[in-house]
């Protein structure tokens, strides 16, 4: 059995429809509670699928993957009192565009109330407290009452986190969450995942393509190539040397597979 709050992962195997390679091959993870990690590698080297491993929406893969205490099956959903544990910034947002931004936050919440109190719109005052403290982490506090497809790229993605933070889970996994972001507004980001998961001894997992900037957020770098962990250890461990041979190689290793991006 792991400690509470740990990940860890076995002989994990996993490729998309008819794809002849495996998209993950990983043959051991293990992620403690409370822990800050990075996931970097080239686009395509499967750090999304990662995320979705862990956070319980793929289908098909072989091996084993217990996460918050709960192995999780490779055909079926998890549980829904597990599923309010683990929050989720979507790399897309996956925001209602119609929907202002209270209510998009307040979707966070939906795990912690009775299914049928959330459809009539019964939340408590926990609730909109939460919502409320997540929407000024993020600085949209003064946007609540617009409706989403009104704002831009960057504060949409603040909305998607400030949803996750309003969770308030115990497994943070963010796919590019600061993709979207001018530089100041990512850092501040980046400030209040740290702060917020540090505060409740939550875990944080978050892919990114600015490896030097997360370096200062986060313990542990993971990088990943055409599905396999090539490099895994704290950030003052990954040398200019190593960052660069990661990517190389994963030009490498595309350039033997043109079809994929025909
Ligand atoms: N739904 C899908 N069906 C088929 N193949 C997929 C699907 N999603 C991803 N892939 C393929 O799986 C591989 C890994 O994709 P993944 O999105 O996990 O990479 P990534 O490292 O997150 O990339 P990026 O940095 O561009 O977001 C890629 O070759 C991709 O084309």
């Amino acid at each position: 059995m792991t400690p509470a709050g740990a990940i860890s992962l076995g002989d994990i195997g996993f490729r998309y429809g008819r794809e002849t390679r495996n998209t993950l091959s990983i043959s051991e993870l293990h992620i403690k509670a409370g822990q800050r990690v990075a996931l970097i590698g080239a686009s395509g080297a499967g750090k999304s699928t990662l995320l979705k491993l862990i956070d319980g929406r793929l289908r098909g893969w072989s091996g084993s993957c217990r996460v918050l205490g709960q192995r999780l099956d490779p055909q079926r959903q998890p549980p829904r009192s597990w599923r309010r544990k683990v929050g989720f910034v979507f790399q897309e947002f996956a925001l209602v565009q119609r929907e202002t931004v209270r209510r998009n936050v307040l979707h966070g919440r939906l795990g912690h109330v009775e299914p049928v109190l959330s459809l009539l719109g019964r939340f408590t005052d926990k609730d909109d407290h939460a919502v409320d403290r997540a929407m000024c982490d993020v600085h949209m506090d003064a946007f609540a009452d617009k409706r989403v497809d009104r704002l831009s790229g960057g504060q949409r993605q603040r909305v998607a986190i400030a949803r996750c933070l309003a969770q308030t889970p115990r497994l943070i996994l963010a796919d590019e969450p600061i993709s979207s972001l001018d530089p100041m507004t990512a850092q501040s980001i980046l400030t209040i995942l740290r702060d917020r998961a540090s505060a409740r001894n939550a875990t944080l997992i978050l892919s990114s393509h600015q490896p030097a900037l997360v370096a200062d957020y986060v313990d542990r770098f993971i990088a990943l190539d055409a599905g396999r962990i090539v490099f895994d250890g704290p950030p003052d461990q990954l040398h200019e040397h190593r960052l660069s041979g990661i990517y190389r190689n994963a030009a490498a290793t595309q350039h033997e597979r043109p079809h994929e991006f025909a």
